[in-house]
């Protein structure tokens, strides 16, 4: 196992709380970004006994920038400069210096006179005792491919001399992997791991903003990581990551997902944990909230067509189905579900999740270190596996055989349905969750590592307050998704929903009908109505699709919106929003159709805007 390693560049805060939140992460070791040392009002002893007191070692001092192939003097001075470094480092306890090659226009090329410059330095280097790596930076000026750097590391010929390897730069330019086999383990002083999502940009701003843990991206870093493996290098992996939502999140939270992400990696590489869990579906989602409010929540489950099918033997919880679905309403005294509707309001404060392996999929998140939630259970009551998930809520498991298949029997007293009416829904198409914006790569790492979830391309859609930007993970047969939102704007529906309630959660739920018009019309006689969608909306529709006029005219009466994609058809109708917190939408999938409507968001989007706000027409200007 190779120690476990990440640049304090990656973090937010100064010196101290970065290296604080590393410790307590678990890694082992520090890349020390010499401008965190720069900051730091403490001497370069202070910061290595700082380091070493947590427990942690420097496996990296950089970076030492535009070294090779300077003509004279500035040769010269590149030399003198690095002593000063090699002198800091010696304080500092550092023993490896990252130099990455140069970008100056002042350099110059050939890779003899840069071997030449490196075997000279290796003589420095022994003096003081420390060694250097170099590493092809994807923008470097003459060298920017591994390959070139391992070419000028072999002829410089010196022991202080090895090369840096960094999958982002390898990945990001497609320099093959197979070629990284034949170098010696040896020879390979660091190797950084850092991921990035594809995008069409230029290599240095897609480097410097972009970057992200391994598995949140959509480079193929677990491929490169084997590539190493056959090398025989046994030195530290390395988390190097530049990231503007890293930059301003808490420095805890990234450190673990950092953890999270290698644990992840080591799996992918040499599989050895219990395989990420297939969603069987969803057994129930839990609703806490004060009474007068339940009693409001119960009367639209009503109009939804749920039935009131059990009540809690103890606790004053009520269980509402039909179709496949189970909904909880918990108005509990005391306990998580009523400390939940404090802190966040009524809403979801548990999802109950079918897994194929209740203790498998708890001992693979013991393992990615998502912590198990427990709490006391009332004598001859079920204890359901959980962990914690989203802004604090829980997430429950159930399996299909054993106790766990029984819950409902155990802990509920049956009651017999009053209506045989068939069901309007049959299962919950998608979950979707708002939160800060800065945590939504740490819960998708989250979701993506202990689940069998897919992650779908991240979509930018248009609040009338700003962009949303909305990441779906899905899993592979459709079973289950969950949607991701989060914006940067402070007045988006999806960041009111997360400041005005005190944390991210789940912020609607959509139930999949076998027949979208019936159910809309079942539901209608029952008393619901429905988001108003404008006529613009339906006017556009028609020319966008060429639907029968019939047919546009159904949609517009049951406030339909509607999508297609080839042969596949999407329909989807929207609640209004209950207690400013959460809402309900059904939706109907004909021929196969994968997406979530996107098209249709920006027009539910403002039309909710609209509901949340008095009405107040323009008033002339006044002079
Ligand atoms: O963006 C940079 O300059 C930079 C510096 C050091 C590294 O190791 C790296 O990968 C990039
Ligand atoms: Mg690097």
């Amino acid at each position: 196992m190779n120690a476990t390693s990440i640049a304090t560049v990656s973090l937010s805060g100064d010196l101290a709380e970065k290296l604080q939140a590393i410790a307590a992460a678990g890694y082992d070791a520090v890349e020390v970004f010499e401008n965190d040392f720069l900051t730091f009002d403490g001497s370069p002893r202070d910061v290595g006994k700082m380091i070493t007191d947590l427990g942690l070692t420097i496996c990296a001092f950089q970076p030492f920038r535009d070294f090779e192939g300077m003509p004279e003097p500035l040769r010269a001075r590149t030399f003198a400069r690095a002593e000063r470094k090699f002198a800091i480092m010696n304080e500092l306890g550092a023993e490896l210096m990252l130099i990455c090659s140069n970008v100056s226009p002042q350099s110059l090329g050939g890779i003899d006179r840069a071997a030449a410059d490196f075997r000279e330095l290796g003589a420095l280097a022994a003096k003081y005792d420390v060694r250097v790596g170099f590493e092809a930076l994807a923008w470097g000026r003459h060298v920017n491919d591994y390959r070139d750097a391992w070419e000028i590391v072999r002829r410089a010929g010196h022991e202080r001399i090895g090369l840096i390897l960094d999958s982002f730069h390898t990945l990001a330019r497609h320099s093959p992997l197979e070629p990284i086999a034949s170098i010696p383990g040896d020879r390979i002083f660091l190797v950084q791991l850092a991921d990035a999502p594809k995008l069409d940009m230029d290599v240095l701003s897609w480097s410097r903003h972009f970057r992200c843990f391994p598995g949140q991206g959509d480079l193929a870093v677990a491929d490169f990581v084997k590539a190493v493996e056959q090398t025989g290098y046994s030195g530290p992996l390395s988390h190097e990551i530049f990231n503007d939502q890293f930059r301003a999140g808490s420095a805890r939270r990234l450190a673990t997902d950092g953890m999270r992400s290698l644990i992840q990696l080591a799996d992918q590489t040499k599989p050895h944990l219990p395989p990420r869990a297939d969603i069987l579906g969803v057994e129930f989602i839990e609703f806490a909230l004060d009474e007068d409010t339940a009693h409001d929540l119960a009367t639209l489950f009503s109009a939804l067509g749920f039935r009131r099918t059990g009540t809690h033997r103890s606790k004053s919880v009520t269980r509402w189905s039909q179709g496949g679905i189970n909904l909880v309403l918990n108005t509990e005294k005391d306990g998580f579900a009523q400390s939940h509707a404090i802190m966040h309001g009524p809403g979801v404060c548990a999802i109950t999740l079918r897994v194929a392996d209740v203790a498998q999929t708890m001992a693979r998140a013991r393992a990615l270190k998502i912590a198990p939630f427990e709490q006391p259970v009332g004598p001859g009551e079920m204890e359901i596996p959980a962990i914690r998930g989203v802004g604090g809520s829980l997430i429950y498991f159930t399996e299909p055989k054993g106790s766990l298949a029984h819950i409902w029997e155990a802990d509920f007293n049956p009651e017999a349905p009053t209506s045989s009416a068939p069901a309007l829904l049959d299962s919950v198409d998608h979950i979707s969750q708002s939160m800060d914006y800065e945590e939504m790569l740490s819960w998708l790492l989250f979701y993506t590592s202990l689940f069998a979830l897919e992650r779908v391309p991240q979509l930018a859609i248009a609040d009338p307050a700003g962009l949303v930007e909305s990441r779906p993970i899905v899993s592979p047969d459709g079973a289950l998704r969950f949607v991701l939102n989060g914006s940067q704007a402070t007045r988006t529906l999806s960041s009111r929903f997360v400041s005005e309630h005190f944390g991210s959660g789940v912020q609607h739920i959509a139930f999949a009908a076998p027949d979208i018009f019936a159910a809309v019309k079942a539901m209608r006689a029952a008393g619901l109505s429905f988001l108003d969608i404008p006529e613009n909306y339906y006017e556009d529709l028609e020319a966008r699709h060429g639907l029968d006029p019939d047919y546009i005219d159904a949609l517009r009466e049951h406030h339909i919106l509607y999508d297609r994609d080839g042969d596949a058809e999407f329909l989807q109708v929207y609640t209004h929003v209950f207690a400013q917190r959460f809402f309900f939408e059904i939706v109907e999938r004909r021929g196969g159709y994968v997406g979530f409507g996107a098209v249709n968001a920006s027009v539910r989007l403002a039309a909710q805007a609209r509901e949340a706000r008095p009405v107040t027409m323009p008033r002339p200007l006044r002079d």
